[in-house]
């Protein structure tokens, strides 16, 4: 992998609603190149709502992101992979087919797709329908994005739901090596990632309790 020039990601001031309810307010966050960003906290905490305000996907009520350091170019969105719950597989296609159009739409930069497949434990699967993939084999299809084009921002809800044992070993040094690129990780998780030194970020406590009147607006 090549090093990478952007040297965080910032949340400033962060408010987030999601429809008529609050999640959390003013929250400040960075994730530093090399270094990973874990966020947790219970069920419905805002963890995938916050992931999607910081890849663009969502706008926030108040406050920004940021990128410092690397290249002028581009918004935070040509820069980032996201990885959201959904594996984003088109079942009528094969499985090559869907990570060669990934590769496409976010550039090929990385490995090729038959050394991608490899690399997520799908070699020889390449020409199955993605429709017939387990869950974990579909979510080893969607890391394999991540192995496809070099991007230095990595974006990741719950990476691991589905993998066995040892792929989610193998997603570990995947992560790991991109931190050691100088890549940006934040992740989503309920579980250990095994990434190595990390930042958290607990949204436990951070909840806005719920008023009646917001019931009424
Ligand atoms: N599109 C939406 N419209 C309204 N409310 C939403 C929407 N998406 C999420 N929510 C609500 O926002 C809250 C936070 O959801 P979110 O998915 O961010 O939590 P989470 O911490 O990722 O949860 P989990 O650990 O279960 O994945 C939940 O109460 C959820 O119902």
């Amino acid at each position: 992998m090549t090093g990478f020039s952007i040297a965080a990601l910032t949340g400033d001031k962060l408010s987030c609603r999601r429809g008529f309810k609050p999640l959390f307010r003013d929250l400040d966050l960075t994730a530093r190149a090399g270094r990973a960003l874990v966020v947790t906290g219970p069920n419905g905490a805002g963890k995938s709502s916050l992931l999607r305000l910081l890849a663009g996907l969502l706008a926030p009520s108040a406050g920004n992101v940021r990128l410092s350091g690397g290249p002028e170019e581009g918004g935070l969105r040509e820069h980032l992979h996201y990885l959201g719950h959904d594996d984003a597989v088109k079942g009528a296609l094969t499985v090559a087919a869907n990570l060669d159009f990934w590769r496409q739409v976010l550039g090929p930069t990385g490995s090729d797709v038959e050394e991608a497949l490899d690399e997520v434990g799908l070699g020889g699967l390449g020409r199955l329908r993605a429709s017939v993939l387990s869950a974990g084999q579909k979510r080893r299809l969607a890391i394999a994005r991540l192995l496809v084009s070099q991007r230095p921002i990595w974006i990741l809800d719950e990476p691991t739901t589905a993998l066995d044992v040892k792929a989610q070993a193998q997603f570990a040094a995947f992560g790991r090596a991109h931190l050691a690129a100088g890549g940006i990780l934040v992740a989503a998780t309920h579980a250990p990632l095994d990434l190595g030194e990390a930042d958290e970020l607990n949204l436990s406590g951070r909840a806005i309790p719920l008023r009646t009147e917001e019931f009424d607006s």
